[in-house]
């Protein structure tokens, strides 16, 4: 019996997905990218809710985990597909409703920081701005980035959420969306720009990119080269932060040699010169290689256009494929913007993917953009190529007026709100990009295409992981990106092929680029650098030696008698508690305001490890914070007439040095664990005047109630200061004085009688120096003390002070 025939098929419901081309393969792209952050603990009204912003702001995780309420789109779920409201049609023009996505319809916005759309706070609005639909008016579709035909007619909230690249996921309690959802692309070869007013979003987005946000993404996918990020293309990337973040006293030539040896793998020298050279000539830094970076406050260096430059040549050392910048104009005049932007372009033209933000571009760079992407509150409103989105707007009966900067126009757009505070306009941008995105003509559809062309090559990689299988893979004709490559003519995709094929960037066989001793040597010659200016600043000099002369001259040689044995032991406690502060207060400038900004840069790049910069720090400038000591002890030893012998020198210094290396590790450990400047210099000096008041030349120690006595314990002074009175009194008499002390007994009052000569043992007893101790323990207690606080520093440093690895919700 015949099998009845079957029904023809149904045509599909939506266009096939478009077809990524080479350089958008090589390139990067991003796929429904959300990003949320936890709300302010001090914005939160119920203590709960404040002590979990608290612990997500400490810990960095923004939200754990989907579900939960909100008022945002994300917040209580996305609502039915084909629930989506329509705008209201009182627009002018015969402009037709858009079709809002569910993820528009929420009423506020969750991000917190504008109204979300409404019905009411559309149509109550007098804008004088309308728009109308590319369907309103038949107009033909903007170039959109994919392709393919503008939908037909009104798309619906049901199509949108079909069409969605990836659902945006829902967004945990107490947090922030500040990314909806966010899709786009930035083909190899070309250079992207994301703009938008502030706030818009950019700059997390970036991050996002760059890998480099706090909390990690909170969902959607981001491919680099078709492929996901991973660590075979964490060298690959690099990104310029917009804060120019350098040692001010390094000039930039050796800025730049400091970065080529610590970031370019497997060197050598006379090949890292050229690259320095290379970059500096590209760059145009050639006039200002031997001028400091300097900070422009303390250290002048130099101009802010060639600190920018130099930022951007810092990163093109390692000769990236991909360059994410943040803001690389800003604060500079028009004419030096212009400079970097044909740089950027320049960068571009060579094969490299180039994403930048820009705040307020001229006319005259849009001409230089091949994309940019527009955002308003973490929403697209339109991204593709740059001369389609003055049509896009037109046919949106927004046309850009004649004479103006389009980039004005748009931000203007973007940022124009009605009386009440609402933005009518811009949700309605908003709301007809997502329109286009949901008819499949705009970026997320060519995101999505490269996204699932980049799983099915990861899952073609991990099937054929032999380096046979990966370089077919990568080469011409390969199965893989290669043979995509391979077939296209454009000059851009040429380079962009030749860079996919450089040896060496498949295989990252190593997490830092050069290994823990070259690290620790290369970070320690800088750190000695560094110091040049301060070391030998003559003020800190002068300062020392003068209180060494005014000591010796205050002290100036001491009786060897019981009269002065309070002088002498006054004079100890004294060198004890001034090389308690001086080493503890420069240590606590350390890693912030000073080192930590550069620290955590470097290291959010991938440059070395956080114990080679620990152990070449602290070995470089100890030596530096000893000479201080030694040059004191020297003058003020000698004069003060301190106990006459070498060895007895050698020990004093020994143990002042111990006292230095405690209190700089206590600073240390303050300056890794504060980020607040004021409040670490608090902490310094409770730190050292409770160390100085328990440290038991100004209140008897054994006379303290018990529930306060224990502090003796925790005063590093003490045992330092033990240590220096042993050295100096063991095994001496000091022949009476006319007048009895407390020394030899015999006071008026007091029961016994005079002691003559004065004995170690009684000095201790008068002192309540803890003489079973003795100097060995008193050293070792102090040892104890500088190991602990180092690796407690180390510790703080790596967990607490200096995040450099965001905490990632989804993989990506
Ligand atoms: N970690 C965070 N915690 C709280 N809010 C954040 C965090 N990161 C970003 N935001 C908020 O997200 C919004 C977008 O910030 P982003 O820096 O990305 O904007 P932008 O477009 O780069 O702005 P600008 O042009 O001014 O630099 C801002 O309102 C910002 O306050």
């Amino acid at each position: 019996m015949d099998s009845p025939a079957l029904p023809p098929a149904p045509p599909p419901l939506v266009p096939a997905p478009p077809t990524p081309d080479a350089a958008t393969m090589a390139g990067v792209s991003w796929s429904g990218l959300s990003y949320d952050v936890p709300v302010s603990p001090a914005s939160t009204t119920s203590p709960a809710a404040r002590a979990r912003a608290w612990l997500a702001a400490l810990t960095g995780r923004g939200s754990g985990g989907g579900g939960g309420g909100g008022n945002g789109d994300g917040g209580g779920g996305s609502p039915p597909a084909g629930r989506g409201p329509l705008l209201p049609t009182h627009m002018a023009n015969g402009a037709t409703p858009v079709a809002v996505p569910a993820d528009l319809t929420a009423k506020g916005d969750d991000s917190g920081l504008s109204s979300g759309v409404s019905s009411g706070s559309s149509s109550g609005s007098s804008r004088p701005l309308a728009m109308k639909t590319p369907a309103a008016d038949g107009a033909a579709a903007p170039n959109g980035v994919g392709g393919g035909d503008a939908a037909t007619g009104t798309a619906t909230a049901a199509t949108a959420a079909a069409r969605a690249p990836t659902g945006t996921p829902p967004r945990a309690p107490n947090t922030n969306r500040i990314l909806h959802g966010v899709s786009g692309v930035a083909p190899a070869g070309q250079l992207t720009v994301l703009l938008g007013p502030s706030g818009a979003g950019k700059t997390s987005l970036l991050n996002l990119l760059a890998g480099r946000s706090q909390y990690g993404p909170s969902g959607g996918t981001m491919t680099f080269a078709g492929a996901p990020r991973g660590r075979r293309l964490r060298r690959q990337l690099a990104y310029c932060m917009q804060a120019d973040i350098f040692s001010p006293r390094l000039t930039v030539a050796e800025t730049l040699r400091f970065t080529a040896r610590l970031r370019i793998r497997g060197a050598s020298r006379a090949e890292r010169e050229a690259r320095v050279a290379g970059v500096l000539a590209q760059l145009r830094l050639e006039g200002c290689a031997d001028t400091l970076m300097g900070d422009g406050v303390v250290v002048k260096g130099v101009s802010g256009g060639e600190r920018k430059r130099v930022n951007i040549a810092n990163e093109l050392l390692t000769d990236p494929s991909t360059l994410l910048l943040d803001e690389p104009t800003s604060g500079l005049d028009s004419a030096t913007a212009l400079t970097v932007v044909r740089l950027l372009r320049a960068l571009a033209d060579e094969g490299r993917t180039i994403i930048t933000t820009l705040h307020q571009p001229s006319s005259q760079m849009l001409a230089l953009f091949d994309n940019i992407m527009l955002l308003s509150s973490g929403r697209v409103v339109y991204s593709g190529p740059a001369e389609g989105a003055l049509p896009h707007f037109a046919s949106l009966g927004l046309p850009c007026p004649p004479h103006y900067n389009p980039c004005d126009f748009f931000l203007q757009l973007l940022t124009d709100a009605a009386p009440d505070g609402s933005q009518p306009v811009t949700r309605q941008l908003e709301a007809a990009w997502a329109a286009r995105e949901a008819a499949g003509d705009g970026a997320s559809a060519v995101a999505a295409a490269v996204a699932t062309a980049a799983a099915a090559a990861a899952a073609a990689a991990a099937a054929e992981s032999s380096p046979a299988a990966t370089a077919a893979a990568v080469g011409p004709g390969g199965a893989g990106g290669g043979g995509l490559l391979a077939t296209t003519a454009a000059g851009a995709a040429r380079s962009v092929r030749k860079r996919v094929r450089t040896p060496g960037v498949r295989e990252e066989p190593r997490k830092y680029p050069v290994g823990w001793w070259t690290q620790a040597v290369v970070l320690g010659g800088r750190s000695a650098i560094q110091r040049r200016g301060e070391v030998l600043e003559w003020v800190q000099m002068f300062q020392i030696v003068a209180v060494a002369f005014l000591v010796g001259i205050m002290w100036f040689q001491l009786e060897q008698t019981e009269r002065t044995l309070d002088e002498r032991v006054s004079i100890l406690f004294f060198i004890c508690v001034f090389f308690s502060f001086i080493p503890m207060f420069s240590a606590i400038f350390s890693f912030m305001p000073a080192e930590g900004p550069v620290l955590h840069k470097e290291r959010s790049s991938g440059a070395y490890r956080l114990s080679a910069f620990f152990v070449a720090k602290t070995t470089v400038e100890t030596p530096v914070e000893l000479l201080y000591p030694a040059l004191f002890s020297i003058v003020a030893y000698w004069m003060a007439g301190l106990r006459s012998s070498a060895g007895a020198f050698a020990l004093h210094l020994f143990i002042l040095a111990l006292i230095v290396l405690t209190a700089q590790s206590i600073g240390l450990f303050v300056s890794a664990s504060v980020r607040n400047v004021k409040l670490a210099q608090v902490l310094g000096s409770l730190t050292v005047l409770l160390a100085l008041l328990a440290g038991g030349y100004y209140v008897n120690n054994n006379t303290l109630p018990g529930w306060i006595a224990w502090v003796k314990t925790f005063s590093f002074i003490k045992y330092g200061f033990e240590a220096m009175v042993i050295t100096e009194v063991q095994g001496r008499t000091f022949p009476c004085a006319a007048v009895p002390t407390i020394y030899s007994g015999g006071l008026p009052g007091t029961p016994g009688d005079r002691v003559c000569p004065v004995t170690a043992a009684a000095i201790y007893r008068a002192r309540e120096v803890d003489d079973g101790l003795g100097v060995a323990g008193n050293v070792g207690v102090l040892l104890l003390w500088i190991a602990l606080f180092r690796v407690a520093a180390y510790c703080s440093l790596k967990w607490l002070h200096v995040t450099h690895k965001p905490s990632r919700r989804v993989a990506v």
